[in-house]
């Protein structure tokens, strides 16, 4: 029985949290502002197709706590933004045998850290699923759950089979993979034309972003150079998979992604995560990505701190 500790048990960590809880591990969390609650109340699930997910952490820490529990994982699970330094954030919760877990969106997003804490094991895992949190503490969780996962930049460990089976055994799918950059890239093509959008169309649905008229043409064309850029790096998917992914987009009821909901809620956006990375690699293949490239800006437009009133 592992003892998985999540730093910044937001909707992901409070979700997963919940899954290797059920598995029989031993989960304890790192909060900022839902400390006191969670340490009173632990979390509390007011909906999901899993059951009642509602549970409390094993440990309730803080900035400043120390670990006397060594954790088998950290798992960090905060969003990725540019001011955040996220092994910053990890470093006081090692043990010099802790895996480190990142569960986030993003491409590329897994290099820093790995430069930063080079001597622990850093497992890369890709979440598909919908939760979010209500209040403090509260959470909703919509719909799907599973994830892959392996170790960065590849290759499946035996810690790797091991979390991906707890995971299992909590409920959701877990898919050990061997080539954990090539599912960022495939998780990529959804994530870079869709999250960026519903925020240009201020909290714009899945129906709506492939309803507007022009709309579905526009994410082809994002979706084409984010394949363009993935193949300059060596991934190449197969020629369906646009349609494939708007087919299956078309299938679910409209759905808000997670960059939606930290624009409506005024939080900052993982935009140069999800966006801004590929364009940069795309920079340095020297390939054009006119799409890509106009989404990126007009976002760093609304983003720019309003000027002033002169
Ligand atoms: N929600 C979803 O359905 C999905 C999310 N993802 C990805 O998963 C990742 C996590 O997203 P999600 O759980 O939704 O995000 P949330 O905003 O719900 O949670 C982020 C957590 O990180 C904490 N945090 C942020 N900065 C710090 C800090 N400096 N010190 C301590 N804690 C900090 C936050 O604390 P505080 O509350 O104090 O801000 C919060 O607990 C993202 O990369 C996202 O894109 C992927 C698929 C689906
Ligand atoms: C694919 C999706 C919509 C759910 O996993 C997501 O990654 C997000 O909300 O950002």
């Amino acid at each position: 029985m592992s003892h998985v500790l999540i730093v910044g048990a937001g909707a992901i960590g409070a979700f997963y949290g919940a899954i290797l809880k059920r598995a029989g591990w031993r989960v304890s969390v790192v909060l900022r502002s839902e400390y006191q609650v969670v340490a009173e109340y632990g979390f509390t699930f007011t909906h999901s197709p899993l059951g009642d997910l509602s549970w409390r952490p094993d440990g309730v820490y803080r900035d400043g706590d120390v670990l006397t529990d060594a954790a088998d994982y950290v798992v960090l699970t905060s969003k990725v933004l540019d001011d955040l330094d996220r092994g910053a954030l990890l470093r006081p919760w090692l043990a010099p045998h802790s895996r480190i877990v990142l569960i986030q969106n993003g491409l590329d997003i897994e290099r820093a850290v790995a430069e930063a804490l080079p001597q622990h094991e850093l497992i890369s895992a890709i979440a598909f699923v919908g939760v979010s949190r209500t209040a403090p503490g509260e959470l909703v969780h919509n719909s799907y759950g599973h994830l892959s996962l392996g170790c960065y930049p590849s290759g499946i460990s035996d810690s790797v089979t091991a979390l991906a089976q707890a995971l299992e055994q909590g409920g959701i799918a877990a898919k050990a993979v061997d080539n954990v950059v090539r599912e960022r890239w495939l998780k990529s093509v959804w994530n870079a034309p869709f999250n960026p959008l519903s925020v240009l169309g201020n909290g714009a649905d899945t129906v709506q972003m492939l309803d507007a008229p022009g709309a579905e043409s526009l994410v082809r064309a994002l979706m084409a150079e984010v394949l363009a850029v993935a193949s300059a790096e060596g991934h190449d998917f197969p020629p369906n998979l646009i349609d494939a992914q708007i087919a299956g987009t078309r299938k679910m009821p409209g759905y808000r992604n997670s960059m939606a909901l930290d624009y409506l809620a005024g939080r900052p956006i993982e935009l140069q995560a999800i966006l801004g990375n590929i364009v940069d690699i795309a920079a340095r293949h020297q390939l054009a990505v006119p799409h890509l490239q106009t989404v990126l800006t007009a976002l760093r437009i609304r983003q720019w701190p309003a000027a002033q009133p002169v």
